[in-house]
């Protein structure tokens, strides 16, 4: 309970994914005179999350779902980890592959946890494998197993019932995971921490990653690389984030990622870029006198008070503490938190969100590690934006957070997870 050290490591990369290739792949869809998507050929490498995203209508759920084969190509082969698997049994092969769709597609009638036992009770593994299954997955995506396995889908957010979907599609360790619009459905904060939660997953697990979005900014933040699509499954560009916002490959992806790009090169800055604050932790029942103490030593004016996991629950001033004897055990529920895997702008729409000056840092479990000021923020932010465009001069919003600019301005839902544990 004492500050916490600045360090950040980055953790080793593990690499429990399969590699996927479309050779030659195409698909007419009967009555159709056009095919969906003319000849494809894609690598994607193991252990890659890679983004598919274009206009509506340009072909990408059909060129994801031809990968489980939960549509047929009309022409082709899909080769997973080389092992060409177009005439493979499609069940077998999708027992391989997990599936998220929007709003987690979970069987309403079921218990999240025999939502995430579907495929593991399919598979023939004992009820003790399932259930300790179960617990690791529900950790694993940020939901405590005790409050959540019994629960029905209805009774949880939006949010929630993603993060059972990704336990659900991860249940039977699944080399590949594929997600059709995963996070299309929920409020743009919690949409926020289910793409760090996905990010942290993946840094775990190393598993192949194919999302889908209509959403450039999110593609360039979860992508390793991103497949920019055109009308027929045509590909326009397919690299890294930063190599398409600097070197458009065609006219189309310069029109495409036109008025997103200020904000797609604020996606490509994280928060575990920027060293974190030190912050000062203190636990519910302390003495205040004693956090105080503490606090001051360590020159802060505030300090963050953690549950025994070291998820925030209150940030409290060092004259709000005094008030009371002890830490009370208040749990605010608009806090302004970040992952590390966080881009700069969301740690902005997260304080903007919550009306405070700065957001606190997080691990990929929730833990607290620092905090981070809207100073150092918008100090990178500006140096970005002349940098990227160093002839124009910069009016958005980070100079008008008061809303007295009439440009585009950040979508910001204040909306919580509700009953996510702390
Ligand atoms: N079952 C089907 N039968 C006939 N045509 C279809 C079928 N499914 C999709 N299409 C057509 O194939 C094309 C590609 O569709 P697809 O759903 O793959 O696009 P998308 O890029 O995922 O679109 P969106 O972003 O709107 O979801 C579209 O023109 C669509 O109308």
């Amino acid at each position: 309970m004492t500050e916490l050290s600045t360090a950040s490591s980055q953790p080793e990369r593990t690499v429990t994914g399969a590699s996927i290739q479309l050779d030659g792949v195409m698909k007419q869809y009967r009555g159709q005179d056009k095919p969906a998507v003319a000849e494809l050929d894609l690598e994607i490498e193991a252990g890659d999350i890679v983004t598919f995203v274009g206009p509506s209508g340009c072909g990408k759920t059909t060129t994801l779902k031809m990968i489980n084969r939960l549509i047929e190509p009309s022409e082709g082969r899909i080769l997973i980890d080389g092992r060409d698997v177009t005439h493979e049994n499609p069940d077998k092969l999708r027992q391989g592959i997990g599936y998220v769709i929007q709003s987690g597609g979970l069987f309403p009638h079921w218990s999240v946890e025999k939502n995430i036992a579907a495929i593991p009770r399919v598979l023939g593994w004992d009820k003790k494998r399932i259930a300790e299954r179960t617990e690791y997955l529900l950790d694993l995506v940020g939901l405590d197993a005790a409050t959540f396995a019994h629960r029905l889908p209805k009774d949880m957010s939006g949010g929630q019932q993603q993060r059972v979907g990704v336990a659900r599609a991860l249940a039977a360790d699944p080399p590949i995971l594929l997600m059709d619009e995963p996070f299309g459905a929920v409020d743009p904060i919690t949409r926020v921490r289910l793409q760090d939660s996905l990010i942290a997953i993946q840094h775990e697990l190393g598993k192949t990653i194919v999302v889908v979005t209509h959403d450039f900014e999110e593609a360039t933040k979860l992508g390793d690389k991103v497949l920019i699509l055109s009308e027929g499954g045509h590909i326009e560009q397919y690299a890294a984030p930063e190599e398409i916002l600097a070197n458009p490959a065609t006219p189309f992806v310069e029109d495409f990622i036109g008025s997103g790009a200020t904000l797609a090169h604020l996606t490509l800055s994280r928060v575990r870029d920027v060293p974190p604050e030190g912050v000062t932790t203190a636990q519910v029942g302390e003495t205040s006198e004693t956090v105080i103490r503490r606090a001051r030593a360590a020159g802060h004016t505030w300090v963050v008070v953690v549950d025994n996991l070291g998820h925030p629950r209150a940030w409290p001033s060092l004259d709000e503490l005094a008030a009371k004897p002890q830490v009370s055990d208040y749990i605010d529920r608009r806090l302004p938190v970040v992952a590390r895997s966080s881009t700069l702008n969301d740690a902005l729409d997260s304080m903007l969100a919550a009306s405070q000056g700065g957001v606190l840092v997080t691990d990929g479990r929730g833990a607290v590690i620092g905090s981070l000021s809207i100073g150092t923020v918008m100090e990178i932010i500006r140096g970005q934006l002349s940098e990227a465009r160093p002839e124009e001069e910069h009016t958005n919003y980070v100079e008008h957070p008061e809303g007295t600019h009439s440009g585009e301005m950040p979508v910001i839902v204040a909306a919580d997870e509700p009953d996510e544990p702390a």
